[in-house]
């Protein structure tokens, strides 16, 4: 299944596709466009890479970073993008990745928290760095991608013209548990942790990725998704960059998806739900097919099954979007495809039964509900099928720890006696009598009173049956366990507030019909959710919070 040893370095598959396939493309840029509006490509092979990501870690090494440097990484997808990446986990440094769209104040504190030795970033990364004195008390060396800024500050380009183009590197043999890299969640549920990968965690993820979805080298893919776009060489895929906003996958241009595809015969995407929606409007409007795309993985957060409907819609009959579940911390938990959410467990969720995420793809356990530490893990712990509590999950691709968060790692690790840990999700949900889990949501998004339990997703689905519903957000005012519960509604675009009323007393109605909304006090219309930039559909719910406590006092 794997052709390689889990704790080998994760660049070894690039090295090991140059030698079985040197000339095949492993990444393509779309580099500008002719006064017609026709793109133009920049690429390079499977040897190039190769090479390219060689020789920068021969010129990262001569300037001076070394094995276990902590590397902020702030370059936009690119060649240099992928070059760097592979030449940082050559060289043994390691790559800190942070979501430019979490905004400065998040980056701040990120940077703050992890006390990054070596900054590589594109010009504007560096005037917000020295700007904003991100890393000024830990940063031994900066180096620009872009043009040099100041003479301390030397430019990649500079760097890698010192050494021999085809320069040969050594890669850095890891040690058991070393850190490959530091990538940071998004934040939904209070500040952005780096969760610590190691190589293994890396492999292992890819290992399951090309089993679960039938990867084959060859393979075109379009990844939407910087992180997921480094796979691709290394499942054996040709990556094709699009002419995107990586930060903003929401405004996407859908025709720059559809060109990508066409110009490509693209196999493969790589998309958030947010940006499959986008892209299904549009195909939807101008009866566009996608012939070639055979499988599209859509990931972090549920996919609503309409986007489902209108996507596959332009897919070939036997082609299948797969919605993998899990986090930053453990990707893939477990996995659905479009067929069985639309034709079995939709229904179900539009009941209020959750959303199902499908079979584990490794250990998951579900416990009873706890906001506080748990140490040691007993059976005991764990909830009966069907019964709703914190998904735990255990295996190769579960990471073990955040960076420098000695209380976010108290709380969400279990250690079991033979050495293993369950990480704790933070997410609620439950098992079936057919062994598939359904996601319930957060575990701090749950709201209750008295002595009753709400969960956000099964609360919420109800509510966004109804045709005028764009979205609804469940939350609770006080404190637990006796909170006030409200319901947010945005409505789609275009509905004014002359129907408020009559919509409100639709939605009461259907309240009437579920025991599990019964103890929803209020509906508030809300004009737009505030949501995460990175996948654009994780509602923050907090804040919507203090919002409606404002509104009903
Ligand atoms: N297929 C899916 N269906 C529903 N929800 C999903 C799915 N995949 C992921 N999610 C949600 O996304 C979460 C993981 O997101 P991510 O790692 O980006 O960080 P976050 O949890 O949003 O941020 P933070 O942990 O900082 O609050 C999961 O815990 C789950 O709540």
């Amino acid at each position: 299944m794997m052709d390689c040893d889990l704790t080998e370095n994760l660049a070894i598959h690039l090295t090991r596709r140059a030698e079985q396939q040197p000339y095949t493309a492993a990444v393509i840029f779309p580099e500008g466009r002719d006064r017609d509006g026709h793109v133009s490509y920049t690429h390079l092979t499977y040897q190039q890479l190769e090479q390219q990501s060689n020789r920068i870690a021969c010129a990262l090494s001569q300037y001076g970073v070394r094995c276990g440097d902590r590397t902020v990484l702030m370059v936009k997808p690119s060649l240099n993008f992928f070059s760097l990446t592979f030449a940082l986990f050559k060289l043994g440094a390691i790559p800190v990745l942070i979501d430019p769209g979490m905004g400065v104040k998040n980056i701040k504190q990120c940077l703050e928290e992890v006390q990054p030795d070596v900054f590589i970033g594109i010009d504007k990364a560096h005037v917000a760095r020295l700007l904003l004195g991100w890393g000024k008390n830990s940063l031994r060396l900066s180096i620009t991608t872009g043009v040099s800024l100041r003479s301390t500050v030397p430019t990649l380009r500079t760097l890698v013209q010192r050494v021999a183009e085809a320069a040969p590197f050594t890669a850095h043999q890891p040690q058991n548990n070393e850190t490959a890299a530091i990538l940071f969640t998004s934040g939904s549920t209070g500040p952005p942790k780096g969760a610590i990968y190691t190589h293994t965690n890396f492999n292992a993820q890819i290992a399951a990725l090309k089993q679960l979805y039938a990867i084959e080298p060859g393979e075109i893919d379009l990844c939407t998704f910087p992180l997921f776009a480094l796979f691709a060489p290394a499942l054996g895929m040709t990556a094709v960059i699009p002419d995107m906003d990586a930060t903003r996958p929401a405004q996407v241009n859908p025709q720059r998806i559809f060109e990508a595809i066409d110009n490509f015969g693209v196999t493969n995407m790589f998309g958030s739900p947010a940006l499959l929606r986008r892209v299904a409007q549009q195909g939807l409007l101008q009866h566009k097919q996608l012939p070639t795309l055979n499988r599209v993985i859509s990931a972090g957060a549920p996919v609503p099954a309409t986007v489902l409907e209108q996507f596959t819609s332009m897919m070939a009959p036997e082609a299948k979007i797969y919605t993998p579940y899990g986090a930053t911390e453990s990707l893939p938990v477990c996995s659905i495809d479009s067929t069985t959410l639309l034709g079995e467990t939709r229904y179900l969720s539009d009941q209020g039964k959750g959303t199902c995420v499908g079979q584990a793809i490794i250990d998951v356990q579900i416990i009873a509900i706890d906001d506080e530490p748990i140490e040691h893990w007993t059976e005991d712990l764990t909830v009966a099928d069907g019964v709703i509590g914190e998904i735990c999950v255990r295996g190769p691709q579960v990471t073990s720890g955040y960076f420098n968060r000695e209380q976010s790692n108290k709380r969400s690790k279990i250690f079991v006696e033979d050495g293993s840990f369950y990480h704790r999700m933070g997410d609620v949900g439950y098992r079936d009598d057919q062994g598939r889990i359904w996601f319930c949501g957060r575990k701090d998004h749950r709201v209750e009173h008295n002595g009753e339990t709400l969960f956000s997703i099964p609360c919420e689905a109800v509510f966004n049956t109804h045709g005028d519903v764009f979205r609804t957000a469940l939350v609770g005012l006080g404190s637990r366990p006796n909170q006030r519960a409200v319901l947010c509604v945005e409505l789609n675009p275009g509905i004014g507030k002359e129907r408020h009323d009559s919509i409100r007393q639709q939605l009461r109605d259907i309240q009437n019909n579920y025991p599990h909304t019964q103890a929803i006090d209020t509906i508030l219309f809300h004009p737009r959710f505030p949501v995460d930039i990175r996948h654009n559909a994780k509602i923050f719910r907090e804040k919507l919070a203090v919002w409606a406590a404002k509104e009903v006092s």
